[in-house]
Formats: structure tokens, sequence, C-alpha cells
């Protein structure tokens, strides 16, 4: 079963259910062995391991991955070794991820001609002052169709 580490905890752990060895750089697919009913208006959001991250690189591809409330299948994980020199091995039973779960607003969507107006407006992206490491190495990311 899912179980917190202690009272109180926000996430569940969630346990590989097959051995595996991943190397560096590389990613993989790998079974917890669970299958949940969240109640409706509830999503469950599969976080990385903050220990496992700092000690040997294990993270998630998809973090926060997404479980709905109406899925019945394996929670899955997508486990990423971000060392880059050594492999990690994990055992059936490890801990590897947590399951934190939460409501959600499963609101209805409206198409408008216009949007109210507000302070931010369109500005977004660092618009309200950025890092000045960043500033001083001019960091760009390419924006396609800009
Ligand atoms: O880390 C994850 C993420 C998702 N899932 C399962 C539960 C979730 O409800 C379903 C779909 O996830 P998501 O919507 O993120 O994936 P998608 O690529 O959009 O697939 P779909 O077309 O099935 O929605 O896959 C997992 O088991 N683990
Ligand atoms: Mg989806």
């Amino acid at each position: 079963m899912p179980a917190r580490a202690h009272d109180g905890d926000a996430g569940v752990d969630l346990c590989t259910a097959v051995d595996v060895t991943i190397e560096p750089g590389e990613r993989v697919l790998v079974g917890t062995g669970v299958a949940l009913a969240l109640p409706l208006g509830t999503v469950g959001l599969v976080h990385p391991r903050s220990g496992l991250a700092a000690r040997s690189g294990l993270s998630i591809v998809n973090t926060p991955g997404t479980i709905d409330a109406g899925y019945r299948g394996e929670i899955k994980v997508c486990l990423i070794n971000h060392d880059p020199r050594e492999a990690i091995d994990l055992r059936r039973g490890d801990r590897i991820a947590q399951l934190v779960v939460q409501r959600v607003e499963l609101v209805d969507f409206v198409e408008v001609d216009d949007l109210d107006e507000t302070s931010r407006g369109t500005r977004g992206y660092g618009s309200s002052g950025g890092h000045a490491g960043l500033e001083r190495a001019g960091a760009q990311t390419a924006e396609v169709g800009a």
C-alpha cells in the first residue's frame, strides 16, 4: 500500500514493482503495482523524492505526472537518471516517487471575443524582472513563430 513516512506528510511513497538499472541520461517507464480510484474533483500528482534526486540524480521526466481521477490502470513512473556518470540500481520495492492528491477545479471553458484588463496584461516570462546572472549571460530561448 502507498504509505506516508510521517503523519501529515503531503506525499505517499510509491515503489518500483520491478528491478531496473538506469544508465546515465537514460529514462525508463516503471510500474508501481498500484491502481487507484481517486475521488472526482481530485488529481494525483507524481513527484520525485528529494533525497534520491540529491543523492543519485534520480528524477521523473514528466514531473509532476498527472493521475486523472478516472484512471484505473497501474500508476507508472517515467524515471530519468540525471547523473552524468553513475548508473542507478533500483530493486523491486524501492521507493521511487511520491503521490500527492489535490483538489482541482473542473472548470468549463467559454469562448469570448475579449478578455478583461489586468495590471499584468499579456506580460509574462520574466517581465517583472529577471535573474541577474541570466541577464549578464544574455541567455535566450528561441521562440517558434515569434
Ligand atoms: O506519471 C504518470 C502520468 C500519467 N499516468 C497515467 C494516469 C493518467 O491519468 C494517464 C494519462 O496521463 P496524461 O494525461 O499525463 O498523458 P497523455 O500523454 O495526455 O495521455 P492520454 O492521452 O491518455 O491522456 O496516464 C501515469 O500512470 N503516470
Ligand atoms: Mg492527457
